[in-house]
């Protein structure tokens, strides 16, 4: 029988199947190992003085995992390096924040050598190995090295930028080529599979075959949009659970019936939370009347606090957000409140539910789940308003949102007045149309869906569904 084995630089299956305790992602990918009899192989987080190659594998939740530990020269090089100062700010087209040092890429290929080598020898014969995002492109590359002939299918979490953007990148063609020792390559929208296309047609010298497929450097890959959900069952579970509920009740109370706008984001300058505190001020300042009526709670928690980039976006947000406070706030009233902890689901749940509005306005975001959390949380009978910025991979299937520009402060400003005064009949239309996308397109249906598709099962699920 053949076994699933993921692989992704974090491994993080829930302890327990509680509900609430763990991102919709590691619940899915954990039921399918299970199902699957699989392993989830990955970076323990240990750091070590050297690599030691050593493998740890143990079953946490019913899944068996198997972590590896690298060395501090590693996660600089490749962790705080290459993905996160190279790679996520490139994919996210912040080419002012991109760092190039033959270091990182050094050390990232390197790391991806440490991953395949240390991988090869648990897999069988007909496993399908499955890489999980931008840490590991170039990992079906090194296992092919060990002449391994599984299937492996790869996806991108993050969005694909256009070409010229990509292009930017020193040895953009190289790494690129290493995505064709991939079956299957997906994206999370068809505007990164577009990008990704016009690259390979344009510098690569490659063809777009008549059955969907693409074929440069010799070889020939599928590549498709595979739009990633939350796990709405569980999510909408977790919102009617007494945790949700106490943090719902501790709102609640202390919104003393002021609207709760509501932002939860890692605090990454991909977010977009400086251009969101600007257009909220914005807003505060076009309709001075609604001061003391409104309050912007922003959930941003701290995230890659080695990376300089990061510490510098913490500095700016805090120093944003007093100055509004001090501009804004009066003696029984604060305009913003900021808090950097991080929130179980649960509890984010109840906090989602007693807003009045979801304020998502990243600058570019390859999914966010956020918005899909907060669609899953809302009472039906009185939900909040989502605003949605149209550069987030949800804005596709979410067109039922207040779709923004978050470059366009004036607009973001009055969207987030049309939301606050929405009739309760339209916000109830806007949250049906909503749901029944992420109940329907949910993480089961995401990993159903690339699962098939790399076995070799020819139709598509949602395919299957459409013609039914
Ligand atoms: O592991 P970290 O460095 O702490 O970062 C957390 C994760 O951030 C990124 O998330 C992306 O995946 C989401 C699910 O597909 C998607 O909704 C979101 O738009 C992406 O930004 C990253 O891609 C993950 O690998 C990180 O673990
Ligand atoms: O305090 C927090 C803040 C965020 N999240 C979760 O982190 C995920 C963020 O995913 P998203 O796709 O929105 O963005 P990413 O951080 O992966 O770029 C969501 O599932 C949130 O529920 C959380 O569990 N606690």
């Amino acid at each position: 029988m053949s076994r699933l084995i993921v692989v992704s630089n974090r491994v993080n299956p829930p302890a327990d199947t509680a509900v609430g305790t763990q991102g919709g992602l590691a619940m899915a990918l954990s039921a399918a190992l299970r199902e699957e009899n699989g392993i989830w192989f990955g970076w323990s987080g240990q750091i070590t003085d050297t690599f030691t190659g050593h493998l740890s594998i143990q079953k946490i939740g019913g899944v068996t995992v198997a972590l590896t530990d690298l060395e501090q020269q590693d996660v600089q090089e490749y962790y705080n390096g290459y993905a996160n100062r190279t790679l996520w700010p490139l994919f996210h087209y912040r080419t002012d924040l991109v760092a190039f040092e033959r270091t990182y890429d050094e050390g990232y290929l390197r790391v991806n050598q440490r991953f395949a080598d240390t991988l090869f020898p648990l897999i069988e014969k007909d496993d399908l190995i499955w890489v999980q995002d931008y840490h590991l492109l170039p990992l079906a590359q090194k296992l092919r090295e060990h002449e391994v002939k599984n299937r492996i299918g790869f996806f991108l979490h993050i969005p694909w930028p256009a070409m010229r953007v990509f292009q930017t990148l020193p040895k953009h063609k190289e790494l690129v080529e290493t995505l064709f020792d991939y079956d299957l390559i997906g994206f999370q929208t068809e505007d990164s599979l577009g990008a990704f296309q016009e690259y390979v047609l344009n510098c690569a010298d490659g063809e777009l075959l008549p059955d969907g497929q693409l074929k440069a450097f010799g070889k020939v890959v599928q590549a498709a949009a595979f739009p990633i959900g939350i796990d709405s069952e569980d999510f909408i579970t977790a919102a009617n659970s007494d945790k949700a509920l106490a943090y719902y009740n501790l709102m609640r109370n202390s919104q003393a019936g002021r609207k709760m706008i509501t932002g939860v984001d890692r605090l990454d300058y991909s977010k977009g939370l400086e251009e969101r505190f600007l257009a909220y001020e914005q807003f505060l300042n076009n309709h001075p009347r609604m001061e003391g009526e409104v309050f912007l709670m922003q959930i941003a928690t701290a995230t890659r606090e080695e990376v300089g980039t990061y510490q510098d976006l913490r500095a700016r947000l805090d120093s944003l957000s007093g100055r509004i406070n001090g501009e804004h706030a009066t003696i029984d009233w604060v305009p913003v409140r900021y808090v950097n902890r991080a929130y179980r689901r649960d509890e984010l749940a109840g906090i989602y539910r007693a807003s009045q509005v979801g304020l998502v306005t990243p600058l570019r975001d390859g999914m966010n789940l956020v918005a899909k959390e907060f669609v899953a949380a809302q009472d039906e009978r009185d939900p909040g308003v989502l605003i949605l910025s149209e550069f987030a991979g949800a804005a596709a299937q979410m067109t039922a949102a207040l779709i923004v520009n978050p470059f366009d402060r004036q607009a973001m400003a009055e969207a987030i007045s049309e939301a606050v005064h929405m009739p309760l009949k339209e916000r109830r239309q806007r949250h049906a149309d909503l749901l029944e996308d992420v109940k329907a397109r949910d993480v089961v249906w995401w990993r159903n869906d690339f699962v098939a598709r790399l076995k070799g099962e020819a139709v598509r699920l949602h395919e299957v569904e459409a013609v039914a």
